[in-house]
C-alpha cells in the first residue's frame, strides 16, 4: 500500500514524465493512424486503378477475339454462298475452320430449316439433327451476325455460339455458319484469360448481358446469374470504372470492369480487400520497428531530463520543508540551481531560512539568557547541559558564589549589589574560553562548564578567576571574592546532575572553610 502510494504521489518529475510520456504516445499513435489511412486509401486506389486497367485489358483482347472470329466465320459464310447442297464442302469448309484456329470448340452449319448440315469434329453425331430450343434457335431467328446466350446444345454442351449467316447470291437466306465456345471446359477464353489469376485471391470473371457467369475461375459458377452486384449491373450497362463492394460471398472487393461492346459482355476483376490491406500491415509493423529504437531513445531523453528539471526544484522542495533544521541553510546552498526559476526560488528560500534563523536565535536568546548579564540562565545552561549529555561530551564545572553578598548589598545598596554582579560577569567572560559555557545559576550564583576539561585543569582556571576577581576594583563596593567548588563529568552514563550537585557541595566546603578558595570535589567525579 505504502509502495503503491509513493508510486502514485505526484511530484514534478512524474508530472513532467507523465505529460511528455503522454504526448509522445499520442503523437506516435496519432502519425501511425495518419500514416495507415493514407497509405490504405493509396492502396485501395491503387488496386482499383490497377483492376480498373487490367479489366479494360483482358476486355479489349476478348473484344479482338471476338472481332476475328466473326470475320473467319463472315470469310466461310461467303464461301458456303452456293455450296450449301454439297455436304462434303460442307463438312470439308467445318473442318478447315475448326482445326486452322484454336477459337471454337466446334463449328456448326445449319441451314434454313434448324437442321445440322455439318460439324466439326464429327464426333459430335448430331448431323441431320433439328435444332428446337428458342436458345438453338437464336442465330436462325436472328438472320444476321450474333453472338448467342449461353445455351445447352443438342450435343449436351453449354454453350456460346458466335454465327454468321449464309446468303444465297440471290439474297436468298440458307442457314448460318457459328462457331461454338464451350463454357464448361477447355475454351478460347481460359486461353485469353485464365493466365492472368494471381495467387492472392485475385481473380476475373465475365459475365454476358444478362448478367450470366460465362468464365469462371470456378468453373461450377458458370453460368449462375449474378444479382445484386452494382458492378455487373455497371458493366452490362456498357460502362468502366472500379468499385469496392462486398461480393455475393460476403466478401470485401476491389474490382474494376470493362465492358466487352461487340459482345454485351463485361470483364470483372477483382481482388479482396483483406489481400490489399495485408501488405498495410506489414508495412505499418515494419514501420513501427523501424521507429522503436529512436522512440526508445527519446523516452529515455525525456526521463533524464524531467530528472535534470524536477531535481533543484524537488531537492529545495524537501529542504524547504526542514528549513528549521541545523544545516538546513548549507544543504540548500549545495542545490544546483541551473535555471532561471529554480535559482529565485533557492533564494527566496535562504532569505527564509536566514529570517527563521535570526528569529529562532533571538527567541533563544531571549528564553536562554540572563538579562542582566548576558550568560545563560537556568534553562540555557539546562540546554547546554542535556546537549552534552546527548553526545557523551566529558567537562568540568565550576560553581562560584560572591562572599558575602548580602554585605554589599546592606552596605551599598542593591544596584551597587546588581553592579558588582555584572563586573563578576564580565569577569568570567574575559577568562573563559569560547567554547565554555557561563552561567548564571542563582541571584549571585555562577556556574561554569568546561568542555573537554579535567578536574585539575579547571581547578587552575577556577584559581585565576578567582584571582582576577579578588584584585578586580568593583565599582563603588571595591574589591570582592568568591568561593569555588570544582567536580568534573567523565561523559560516561553517571548522571550529570549528580556531578552539578558535588561541585555544589565543594563550593560549600570552600566557603565553610572560610571563602576567597577553590575546593574540588572529591572522588568519584574528579
Ligand atoms: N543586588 C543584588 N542582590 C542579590 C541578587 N540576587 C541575590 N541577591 C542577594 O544576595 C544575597 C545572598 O546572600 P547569602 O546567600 O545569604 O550569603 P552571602 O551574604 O553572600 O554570604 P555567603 O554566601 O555565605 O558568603 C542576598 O542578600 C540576596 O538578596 C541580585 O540580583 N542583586
Amino acid at each position: 500500500m505504502k509502495i503503491l502510494h509513493l508510486l502514485l504521489r505526484l511530484d514534478l518529475r512524474r508530472l513532467i514524465l507523465a505529460l511528455t510520456i503522454v504526448s509522445v504516445l499520442i503523437t506516435l499513435a496519432n502519425s501511425f493512424y495518419a500514416t495507415y489511412q493514407v497509405q490504405r486509401e493509396l492502396l485501395i486506389n491503387n488496386t482499383l486503378e490497377a483492376n480498373r486497367v487490367y479489366a479494360a485489358k483482358l476486355a479489349e483482347t476478348t473484344d479482338t477475339f471476338l472481332k476475328s472470329a466473326q470475320t473467319q466465320l463472315k470469310y466461310s459464310a461467303a464461301l458456303l454462298a452456293g455450296q450449301m447442297d454439297d455436304e462434303q464442302a460442307l463438312l470439308a469448309e467445318a473442318r478447315r475452320l475448326h482445326r486452322q484456329t484454336e477459337s471454337f470448340n466446334s463449328v456448326v452449319i445449319v441451314n434454313a430449316d434448324a437442321i445440322i448440315m455439318a460439324t466439326s469434329p464429327e464426333t459430335l453425331q448430331i448431323k441431320g439433327v433439328k435444332l428446337t430450343s428458342p436458345n438453338a434457335r437464336q442465330s436462325l431467328n436472328a438472320k444476321q451476325p450474333l453472338i448467342t446466350d449461353p445455351f445447352l446444345s443438342p450435343a449436351g454442351n453449354y454453350l456460346i455460339s458466335i454465327s454468321h449467316p449464309i446468303f444465297a447470291p440471290d439474297g436468298r437466306y440458307l442457314g448460318y455458319m457459328a462457331g461454338t465456345i464451350y463454357l464448361q471446359g477447355e475454351n478460347i477464353l481460359n486461353l485469353l484469360l485464365g493466365q492472368h489469376h494471381y495467387k492472392d485471391g485475385s481473380y476475373l470473371y465475365v459475365v454476358d448481358r444478362n448478367g450470366v457467369l460465362i468464365y469462371h475461375m470456378d468453373q461450377h459458377r458458370v453460368g449462375e446469374k449474378v444479382t445484386d452486384n452494382p458492378v455487373i449491373d455497371a458493366v452490362i450497362r456498357n460502362q468502366s470504372g472500379a468499385d469496392n463492394l462486398i461480393n455475393s460471398r460476403g466478401s470485401d472487393m476491389l474490382a474494376g470492369f470493362a465492358p466487352v461492346p461487340r459482345a454485351g459482355w463485361g470483364v470483372v476483376a477483382q481482388r479482396p480487400k483483406s489481400a490489399t490491406l495485408a501488405e498495410l500491415d506489414k508495412q505499418i509493423q515494419a514501420v513501427f520497428i523501424k521507429i522503436l529504437p529512436l522512440t526508445l531513445l527519446t523516452l529515455l531523453f525525456i526521463w533524464f531530463s524531467a530528472l535534470l528539471i524536477s531535481r533543484p526544484l524537488w531537492q529545495l522542495a524537501r529542504n524547504a520543508r526542514e528549513m528549521d533544521q541545523q544545516h538546513a541553510q548549507d544543504r540548500i546552498l549545495a542545490i544546483s540551481s541551473w535555471y532561471f526559476e529554480s535559482a529565485q526560488l533557492k533564494r527566496a528560500i535562504l532569505k527564509g531560512v536566514g529570517l527563521l534563523n535570526d528569529k529562532i536565535t533571538q527567541l533563544n536568546t531571549d528564553s536562554h539568557t540572563d538579562p542582566m548579564t548576558a550568560l545563560y540562565n537556568r534553562r540555557g545552561m539546562q540546554k547546554v547541559l542535556d546537549y552534552y549529555q546527548e553526545i557523551q561530551q566529558h567537562f568540568a564545572i565550576i560553581a562560584l558564589d560572591i562572599d558575602h553578598f548580602k554585605g554589599v548589598n546592606d552596605s551599598y545598596g542593591h544596584d551597587v549589589g546588581d553592579q558588582v554582579i555584572k563586573s563578576l560577569a564580565q569577569l568570567m567572560q574575559k577568562n573563559a574560553r569560547k567554547v565554555d559555557a557561563l552561567c548564571r545559576s542563582g541571584g549571585e550564583e555562577f556556574i561554569i562548564l568546561l568542555p573537554d576539561t579535567n578536574a585539575q585543569v579547571a581547578e587552575g582556571i577556577a584559581e585565576r578567576l578567582r584571582h582576577h576577581v579578588a584584585q578586580h576594583e568593583m565599582p563603588e563596593a571595591g574589591h570582592v571574592t568568591i568561593s569555588l567548588g570544582v567536580a568534573y563529568w567523565p561523559g560516561d552514563t553517571t548522571g550529570i546532575n549528580e556531578a552539578l550537585k558535588m561541585a555544589d557541595r565543594a563550593l560549600y566546603q570552600a566557603k565553610q572553610q572560610g571563602r576567597n578558595q577553590t575546593l574540588v570535589a572529591s572522588a568519584p567525579a574528579a
